[in-house]
């Protein structure tokens, strides 16, 4: 689901937005950004680049070496030259915020744009969370997919069968990219009765310990307000098997907004030349927020995945720290209160089954990569998410090309 945009549209920032930022950029409150997620930590990641002149924005797109970023000034397409990277866990980002120099800084100190006046990425703020795929190819790198995303909607339809397999799966990817999982039950309109219905959401409750549930339905406009109030201020995406519901469910969160855009691309066929698509949209809606939905994130797979499928069976990880062996794998040792457990009904045997398989599709994966990027990877990763690395930097002197 990708709504075409033209630059400068009625969601970006207009003039009053403007006349507003005459206030310092590090105030979070009255921000032009504000409702595409600038708050007080984007600000403080954002402060240095702000004395060098250049611009906070948000990045809605990205295609080869370049990129659309919202800015105050409204969506400006910037070339990436300047931060890219071989390294595909660090390349921009749909999500990411970035300071940009487009040459046109409210002051007038605008840093220099990049070659032929086009704006450029000149720095990307440090991660809260990333959404992170295996590429296909033998060599296999994360792909980073989506940045600072804070709600990981899974859409789970109600009109087939459960998977509960399939949902734990998504809740830890959810927590692998550092998101809170949010299961949506969809079509609740389609479930004969409401005891069903209970007995349902139980069994997707029982299968992600600490994860919310809520079941909607689109057609019937039910549950949609406590979804919009979860989700709202924050970054959210939208995960699920294909028919789950996720592109219903987009346009309802979405609202008119969407809509127009769409009536907009469908006048014309096939879409104008002008006409662009984003993939991070902004929410209506008085507490504003942001939905990105980008292609390949619907169907990401398992990267470095271990700590959040603890964490999607986190009743399991709390068992075997009772395992009378540490390194027990809750095969056939003896003492082990995993099996125990199964044993005496207290954990399904399916969830041990699904916790395993998880594991082992996560360590196929882990083995296929080459063990000395992966690494590396994962140091820089660290390295990108940790608070005040910026400001470190500036005290040690600029930072090497890698
Ligand atoms: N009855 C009912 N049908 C719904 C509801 N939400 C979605 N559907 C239907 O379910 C089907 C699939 O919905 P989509 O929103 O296209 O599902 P999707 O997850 O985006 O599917 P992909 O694009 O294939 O990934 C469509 O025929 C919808 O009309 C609902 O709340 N109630
Ligand atoms: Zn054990």
């Amino acid at each position: 689901m990708n709504s075409p945009d033209t630059q400068g549209s009625p969601d970006s920032p207009g003039p009053s937005d403007s006349t507003r930022s005459s206030a310092p950029a590090s105030a979070s409150d009255a921000h032009p950004l504000r409702r595409y997620g600038w708050d007080s930590r984007v600000a403080d990641a954002f402060a240095p680049y702000e004395d060098e002149g250049l611009l906070p924005g948000r990045i809605v797109r990205v295609d080869r070496g370049l990129c659309d970023a919202v800015t105050a000034e409204g969506v400006v397409r910037a070339g990436t030259a300047p931060v890219a990277t071989s390294d595909p866990t660090r390349t921009v980002c749909t999500g990411d915020w970035a300071a940009l120099s487009t040459g046109t800084a409210r002051d007038g100190s605008g840093a220099q744009a990049g070659p032929g006046g086009m704006p450029e990425v000149r720095a990307v703020l440090p991660r809260r969370t990333a959404f992170v795929r295996s590429t296909s190819s033998n060599r296999s790198e994360g792909q980073v997919l989506a940045a600072n995303v804070d709600i990981a909607l899974i859409a789970v339809s109600l009109a087939e069968e459960l998977e509960l397999a399939r949902v734990e799966r998504f809740v830890a990817l959810a927590w692998t990219s550092g998101a809170r999982p949010l299961i949506v039950l969809t079509k609740a309109d389609l479930v004969g009765d409401a005891g069903t219905l209970a007995q349902l959401a139980a069994d997707v409750e029982a299968s992600a310990p600490g994860v919310e549930v809520l079941a909607v339905s689109a057609t019937e406009e039910e549950g949609l307000e406590a979804l919009t109030a979860v989700v709202g201020g924050g970054t959210c995406v939208l995960l699920g098997r294909s028919g789950a519901g996720k592109s219903t469910l987009a346009n309802a969160l979405l609202g008119e907004e969407a809509q127009d855009v769409r009536a907009i691309r469908d006048s014309d066929g096939k879409g104008r030349h002008t006409t662009t698509t984003r993939d991070l949209l902004p929410l209506p809606g008085p507490a504003g927020g942001v939905l990105i939905d980008t292609p390949g994130l619907r169907g990401v797979g398992l990267w470095d995945a271990e700590a959040g499928v603890g964490s999607t069976f986190s009743e399991i990880e709390a068992l075997a720290e009772e395992c009378r062996f540490h390194d027990c794998r809750h095969e056939s040792e003896p003492g082990c209160a995993v099996l125990a457990a199964v044993d005496d009904g207290t954990l399904p045997q399916r969830r041990l089954e699904s916790y395993r398989k998880l594991l082992r599709e996560n360590a196929r994966i882990a083995a296929r990569t080459d063990a000395r990027l992966r690494a590396e990877q994962k140091r820089r990763f660290k390295e990108m998410s940790a608070e005040g690395r910026y400001n470190a930097e500036r005290k040690r002197g600029p930072r090497r090309k890698p």
